[in-house]
């Protein structure tokens, strides 16, 4: 099973667009082999020429493999899906008039693939291109259809071959019609997935990211907290701090509520910068944030916490001069099995102590 999963990933490759590709080019390959069987027979039977034959179903394989190069290729050389879907179906057609004029009596059912043709290019081509193939195609069975009844006019009975040519372009006109419907349809479920999940993203970010500070709100912090808790964390143990911007209600009252929003924006830029890669800072509510410090002893915390005090005090916040910034913290250590809303209360009352103490500093629960 493992073998022919690497047999089926060194043909078509990892890649799932490639893998697309190769997929009809695969169903393509199919019909090449249905095609030269059906040859062959006529071969057989003396309704076909063998040396022609032979040549057509050479001409035929190879350019199926140099198609099977060409997709395996197409990033390298810039090839684009629809480029090599009607560079393909371009060549079949060329197959296909070929195998119409060896065909002799059998011709006309040769024509139903030029309808298979038109038909795969709905899954790649874009509607103007299948239209403009199929006005290719048509033109040159036109050509093909005119030099053998001006040839050997006896086999090929000019009035046969011209209501053949009404009947192909009858078929042709219609299917490539048809196609370029299906083209359109897909194009716009393509349009609609690709906006179902632009919007799913931004559901996302609305759910989890505080507009304001861009940091993670209330509702992702729960999430993360639950994670948490049923993570075994290492020797140093997890450790949960609130923290309060000081005397906020005045930097409202003073410069206005924007410049409030500034300090807001500010402080975050400030304390995210002064954390590791596993640490969670969350606007918990207001101008109040949760930080959770993952496998951190509360010496360490503790420096993070001053850490990012320094970079709050130093910080500049437009529309605010002249004021210094601070905020009190309360630090709590999570014992083993605690619920983070016990640590998360008790780091609360150390916020309290820090307030009354006189706020600007980290006081340990
Ligand atoms: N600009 C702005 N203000 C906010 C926002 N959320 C809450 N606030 C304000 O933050 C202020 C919080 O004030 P208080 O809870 O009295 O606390 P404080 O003034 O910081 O005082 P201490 O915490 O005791 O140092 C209130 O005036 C709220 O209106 C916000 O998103 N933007």
């Amino acid at each position: 099973m493992s073998l022919l999963r690497r047999l089926v990933e060194l043909l078509y490759g990892s890649d799932r667009a490639l893998r697309r590709m190769l997929q009809y080019w695969a169903a393509t390959c199919v019909l090449y082999v249905v095609c030269i069987g059906l040859v062959l027979v006529q071969v057989s039977r003396g309704m076909t020429d063998g040396e022609t034959a032979h040549r057509l179903i050479v001409f035929g394989s190879w350019g199926a493999l140099a198609f099977y190069a060409l997709i395996r290729a197409s990033a390298r050389l810039g090839l684009k899906p629809d480029q090599l879907a009607v560079s393909q179906a371009v060549f079949s057609m060329i197959c296909t008039m070929c195998a119409y004029a060896i065909s002799g009596p059998l011709r006309a059912a040769v024509l139903v693939m030029t309808v298979l043709i038109i038909a795969f290019c709905m899954f790649a081509a874009r509607p103007r291109q299948t239209l403009l193939l199929s006005i290719g195609s048509l033109a040159g069975a036109g050509g093909v259809m005119y030099w053998l009844q001006a040839h050997d006019p006896l086999r090929y009975p000019p009035m046969t071959e011209l209501l053949t040519f009404g009947y192909l372009a009858g078929a042709l006109l219609a299917t490539a019609l048809l196609s370029g419907e299906m083209s359109k349809l897909r194009s716009r479920l393509k349009r609609q997935r690709r906006e179902l999940s632009d919007a799913l993203e931004t559901i996302r970010v609305l759910a989890t990211v505080d507009e304001l500070t861009s940091l993670v709100n209330r509702r992702r912090m729960h999430e993360v907290l639950e994670a948490e808790e049923r993570r075994q964390p290492d020797e140093n143990g997890t450790c949960i701090a609130l923290l309060d911007i000081d005397f906020f209600k005045q930097v409202n009252d003073q410069f206005g509520h924007a410049a409030g929003d500034a300090v807001l924006r500010s402080f975050s830029i400030a304390a995210r910068a002064s954390l590791r890669a596993n640490d969670v800072l969350a606007r918990w509510g207001g101008e109040e944030f949760l930080l959770l410090l993952p496998d951190a002893a509360p010496e360490d915390a503790r420096h993070v916490l001053e850490r990012m005090a320094e970079r709050v005090h130093g910080m500049p916040v437009p529309g605010v001069q002249g004021r210094r910034i601070s905020f009190s913290a309360g630090l709590a250590t999570r014992r083993a099995g605690e619920p983070f809303a016990d640590a998360i209360h008790r780091a609360d009352n150390a916020l309290y102590q820090a307030k009354e103490a006189g706020r600007d500093r980290i006081v340990l629960a």
